[in-house]
């Protein structure tokens, strides 16, 4: 499979398209993104890599941090966290208010807003130094230790925290929240604010190829397989919020998207690869990426149905 062809078609084809999304203002930091930036980054499990376009420069990570933080919660606490959140589908925003309310404080999934603060509410409680020992795990896994977390950006969601503080009042009136608001929201957003390229994105979900097995540069596999198995089923159920069906409908592969424009997807036996293109669809997803990452599965036949 001549992988680098395909990545250069994939960019001259998209780069064709008429791109109507819109970059991410509400936090006014991610808006002074150029819209026009557009990279791939692929890594097969055969241990190559083809690349095109601003594959190298870093970008806000966003919900993309979702994964990892469950990645690192489950390696700590296994099964025991799973009832204080759920693993369904939400079928609305990733910020939305309304289930929680009926579904007393227990967020549908640990890749909406809300289960990534339970995420993060369970991670202060485990780790010593919560936001240092966080960023060691993203730059062990990613096998890059200069990864870092964009200060600005943490503080801008800070200044413009109203939905994602009613969130986790809303949890903690249901006492599905120990620590206090701000704290956790501290936590979350620093999560949210890394940054980091598509090739050290790309290398940082190698974790979830071949069952975990799949060992870029580390001596032993930072996942079990029921672990690795478990965060691809999610990541295909729920990684896009209320556009996860069409996700899986038109690219086929578990994934997960973040506000910044950063998609990044999973073929469990073949590849991991990240997409970046800021402007987003009405959704929340990268409108560039999501092109791109379905010419991919369509044009090397290889989506996991
Ligand atoms: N979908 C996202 O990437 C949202 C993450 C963002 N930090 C927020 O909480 O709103």
């Amino acid at each position: 499979m001549n992988y680098q062809q395909i990545l250069e078609e994939i960019t001259a084809e998209t780069s064709a398209l008429k791109n109507t999304g819109k970059v991410a203002t509400y936090i006014p930091e991610l808006g002074k993104v150029d819209p026009g930036k557009f990279g791939i980054y692929l890594q097969c499990t055969d241990g190559k890599s083809y690349a095109t376009g601003d594959s190298h420069e870093r970008f806000s990570i966003q919900s993309i941090s979702k994964v990892l933080s469950l990645a690192l919660v489950l390696k700590l606490k296994g099964n025991s966290i799973w009832n204080r959140i759920g693993v369904e589908p939400s079928g609305d925003p990733f910020n939305s208010l309304v289930q929680l309310e009926y579904e007393k404080g227990i967020p549908r999934n640990p890749f909406i807003n809300a289960g990534a603060l339970v995420v993060a509410d369970i991670l202060l409680t485990e780790l010593k130094n919560p936001k240092e020992d966080f960023l060691q795990f993203v730059r062990d896994v990613a096998g890059d230790q200069s990864i870092n977390y964009d200060e600005k950006v943490a503080a801008s969601e800070m200044q413009h925290k109203d939905r994602n503080a009613s969130l986790t009042h809303l949890m903690k009136d249901f006492g599905n929240i120990n620590h206090e608001v701000d704290a956790v929201l501290d936590f979350y957003f620093h999560q949210c604010s890394i940054v980091m390229s598509c090739k050290q994105l790309a290398k940082a979900f190698t974790i979830f190829l071949n069952y975990g097995k799949y060992d870029l540069s580390k001596e032993a596999a930072v996942l079990n397989p029921m672990l690795a198995k478990r965060i691809n089923a999610l990541m295909i159920t729920c990684g896009f919020y209320d556009e996860s069906g069409e996700f899986a409908f038109s690219i086929g592969l578990p994934g997960k998207s973040g506000v910044g424009g950063g998609i990044v997807a999973v073929h469990p036996r073949h590849y991991s690869v990240a997409v970046w293109s800021p402007p987003l669809n009405s959704k929340g997803n990268s409108e560039r990426g999501m092109r791109a990452l379905e010419l991919l599965t369509t044009k090397t036949e290889q989506s996991v149905f």
